[in-house]
């Protein structure tokens, strides 16, 4: 078995909170309200800033050219593509580019993104791709999910975030960003391995903890 699939199944419970919590299958039902989904862009948007980052250090740290271009391709997609589905629907919910990037992050947004910079600032290129691996891994496996629910994709409001998560380009992306965890997995100690899950484990929570975080649309108290 793959150290991938090994961490899926070992974190099938935190792995499955992913996908089955009320604001992704509200959005893939078209039933979510307008305003948590709002909510959740600029929250999205912020987070995007500091992941994108993630994908510079990944380039800095690549060991050869392909692994350096893989980084450099998948920043530009985020750059360009994610974040310009973000801008599209920012425009339409009335919300200016000024706007975004001077929100306030939420509690939970700046968490992750900090955790998440942290482990790539202060780790190996393992560490690096443990922590950014839930991100690509789980926005595809829902993106794939939601694409067969009835109407998703050509929802007037959402389907263009099914659409793009479940496109064959993001697919590739995270397929490739899967094949590199299970490449630098090999040869690890076991002590090296076990940091790498607690790292995985800790940002698949986090993903959970953000969805909540736009359900609810929780700030400072
Ligand atoms: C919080 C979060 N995690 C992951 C993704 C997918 N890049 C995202 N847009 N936002």
């Amino acid at each position: 078995m793959s150290f991938t699939q090994h961490l899926v199944q070992k974190y099938q419970h935190e792995w499955q909170q992913t996908q089955q919590h009320p604001f992704v299958q509200e959005l893939g039902r078209g039933t979510l309200d307008r305003n948590k989904f709002r909510f959740y862009m600029i929250q999205d948007y912020l987070y995007l800033i500091d992941y994108a980052k993630l994908f510079a250090l990944g380039a800095i740290k690549a060991p050869d050219l392909t692994t350096m271009s893989e980084f450099s391709a998948s920043l530009s997609n985020i750059l360009h593509e994610e974040m310009g589905i973000h801008r599209s629907y920012a425009a339409r919910f009335g919300i200016t580019k000024e706007e975004l990037e001077q929100a306030e992050p939420s509690p939970i947004t700046l968490a992750y993104s900090h955790y998440m910079l942290h482990v790539a600032q202060n780790g190996g290129l393992a560490e690096l791709t443990a922590a950014l691996l839930p991100c690509m891994w789980s926005y595809w496996e829902i993106g794939r999910m939601l694409k067969e629910f009835p109407g998703a994709v050509d929802h007037p409001d959402y389907g263009e975030w099914v659409r793009g998560y479940s496109s064959d380009e993001f697919g590739q992306h995270a397929q490739w960003c899967i094949s590199l965890m299970d490449q630098l997995a090999v040869g690890k100690s076991e002590s090296e391995l076990a940091r790498l899950e607690t790292i995985f484990l800790n940002t698949t929570r986090y993903e959970t903890l953000f969805w909540e975080m736009s359900y609810q649309q929780q700030m400072w108290l």
